[in-house]
């Protein structure tokens, strides 16, 4: 063992470093050329916001608002960030509700993507999905290969997303099997770009 301390090591003195260097991006007009294997899902590349409905056996109905914005740095993965909030019957916003973030990667054969995608997203009520995916056109469907939890998160066992672009809005449909429930509907919006 090195007596060592470990936030201590003998390198610190070196000089500090610039900010990241490298670019990344929303939207397909600026910043890196996005990666050939991405190409299947260039529409989705954009910050969108819009409305949706969730529900769930044990609670009630609401209506949120969503943003969700996906990006990339030239690299064959997209980054997934999304933030909703509830809204009462005007539409004002009654409080922050669920985020997430994730990756998409695509599944490559060679330097080619395959249709296959893996993604995992977490949330920070102590859940994280990993999902295996297809592309058909613009759909995505993605289902839970695993689902991983904290020992004080809700449980979750299971999930099913289906995402599309139709008419130039990003829509999307998940399901998920939780506390005691098989895969059963607990959101469904729709987004429109405002932004990339
Ligand atoms: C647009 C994003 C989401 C919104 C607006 C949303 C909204 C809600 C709301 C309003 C509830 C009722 C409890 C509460 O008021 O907090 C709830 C419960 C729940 N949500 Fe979500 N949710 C979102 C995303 C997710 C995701 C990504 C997961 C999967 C990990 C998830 C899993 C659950 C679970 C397990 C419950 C508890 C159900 C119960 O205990 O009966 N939600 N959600």
């Amino acid at each position: 063992m090195s007596d060592e301390n470990p936030l201590q090591p003998p390198w610190l003195n070196a000089p500090p470093v610039d900010p990241y260097p490298y670019e990344e991006s929303h939207d397909l007009r600026t910043g890196p050329k996005l990666h050939p294997a991405l190409d299947g899902l260039l529409p989705y590349v954009g910050v969108w916001r819009g409305r949706g409905r969730g529900g769930y056996p044990t609670i009630e109905d609401f209506d949120y608002g969503q943003e969700i914005r996906i990006s990339h740095d030239g690299r064959p993965f997209l980054c997934y960030e999304s933030r909703a909030w509830l809204l009462d019957e005007q539409s004002r916003p009654i409080r922050p509700a669920g985020r997430e973030m994730g990756w998409w990667r695509p599944v490559l054969a060679g330097d080619r993507a395959t249709g296959e995608w893996e993604a995992l997203m977490t949330t920070p009520t102590g859940v994280m999905e990993l999902h295996l995916g297809k592309r058909t056109g613009t759909q995505l469907e993605f289902a839970t290969d695993a689902v991983v939890r904290t020992p004080t998160a809700k449980e979750v066992t299971a999930g099913h997303r289906l995402f599309g672009i139709v008419e130039g809005a990003l829509l999307y449909a998940q399901e998920m099997a939780a506390v005691g429930h098989g895969l059963t509907p607990h959101l469904s919006a729709r987004l429109i770009r405002v932004g990339g």
